[in-house]
């Protein structure tokens, strides 16, 4: 049976806490015909319907159809986002011209929000049922920047998904550095760049790594203008036509096709959520324990820390610096001091601005 979500609902990630939030019972709408949110636009919602379970399974069923839908009044205030799972109701043909309505959401897997800014208790769901965040930070051009790709690290740890650092660019610059930087946090390192093909072509290379990183799976991408996303996103999807490097004469600003997100089919098998509106996370909404849980090994070795302890550099006794100095040799206390350094870098970067 599924239930009627609220925004209340998704305070802590479902796939780490014990206690399941309450359950409305919604006997009516049996008929309800599934479908998964492939974008949203002002109030009305591209859907997936039809075949074998369209969001998990990437390969198109016979029956497949894109479904336009509204929101059922009877949900009320509740948003539904890119990646949702719904059960909709009336014309759900998907002919030109039908309009199917929203009657339920059913329960999420994980929660990517955000807060407006660090002081905002207001959070606003990005996109739900995703399990993994692509954060695409160029080498150069423009010179990445470690403090908003931490905030991301911060915001999807704390939504419950793993992340992939896509590192573009390689052809400009070392990605050793960022790469030392990031592997201590659990964080994936993919490492793409530009190779010229014939005289006025090149390709980006290589794809089949990022492939290979994105197969099966749900994947939110975002980064900064210019980084190379859209080529990336591109690249991975031939049919997605999104703007690429198009710089708007008025505002001189990159332009995009869209802004808000979408889901597109990868042909290997997976998802692309491309989210052209999101450029950084608010973080009002994360706690710290929240967040400790993503780090396994630290949230066993900080049950010992003192109540109330912040786990940050100047924590007096900090059960994280005691692990460091008990370390048995020296490679174990250097991979103890940069996981911990690099935990203390992201919990720091909660507060004070991306
Ligand atoms: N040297 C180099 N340039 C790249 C690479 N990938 C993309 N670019 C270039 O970087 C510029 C920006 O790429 P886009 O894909 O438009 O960047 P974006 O992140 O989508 O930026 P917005 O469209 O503003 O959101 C373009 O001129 C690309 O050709 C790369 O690996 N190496
Ligand atoms: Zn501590």
């Amino acid at each position: 049976m599924s239930r009627l979500p609220d925004e209340s609902d998704f305070r802590s990630r479902p796939t780490k806490r014990g206690s399941r939030p309450r359950t409305k019972q919604r006997p009516e709408h049996a008929d309800a015909v599934s479908g998964f949110v492939i974008g949203v636009d002002r109030g009305r919602y591209t859907l997936l319907v039809g075949g074998e379970d369209v969001g998990g399974d990437s390969s198109a069923g016979a029956d497949e159809r894109t479904v336009t839908a509204m929101k059922a009044r009877e949900l009320g205030r509740t948003r539904v986002v890119c990646g949702d799972r719904v059960g909709i109701v009336s014309d759900v043909s998907g002919d030109a011209g039908t309009l199917a309505r929203i009657v339920r959401i059913e329960e999420r897997s994980s929660v990517l929000r955000r807060t407006a800014d660090d002081t905002d208790p207001y959070e606003r769901v990005i996109v739900a049922n995703a399990d993994q965040l692509v954060i695409v930070t160029a080498l150069a051009e423009p010179e990445p920047r470690t403090r908003m790709i931490d905030r991301c690290v911060v915001a999807a740890y704390d939504a419950g998904m793993d992340v992939l650092l896509c590192l573009t660019k390689a052809d400009l610059a070392d990605p050793a550095p960022l790469r030392a930087l990031y592997e201590p946090l659990g964080v994936s390192v993919v490492v793409t760049r530009r190779v010229p093909t014939t005289d006025d072509d090149w390709e980006i290379e290589p794809l089949d790594a990022v492939r290979d990183a994105l197969a099966g799976r749900e994947s939110v991408f975002v980064g900064h203008s210019g980084v190379g996303k859209s080529t990336l996103v591109n690249a991975l999807v031939p049919d997605a036509g999104r703007a690429t490097g198009v710089v708007n004469q008025v505002t001189g600003r990159g332009r995009q096709t869209s802004t808000s997100a979408v889901a597109l089919r990868l042909p290997g098998g997976g998802w692309v959520i491309d989210t052209p509106g999101v450029r950084s996370f608010g973080l009002a909404h994360v706690e710290v324990d929240h967040l400790l849980s993503a780090f396994e090994d630290l949230a066993e070795v900080a049950a010992e820390c003192p109540r109330g302890c912040t786990h940050l550099d100047d924590a007096p006794d900090c059960a994280l610096d005691d692990w460091v100095t008990a370390s048995p040799d020296a490679p174990t206390r250097d991979a103890r001091a940069a996981r911990v350094e690099s935990f203390r870098r992201v919990l720091a970067s909660r507060t004070g601005g991306a």
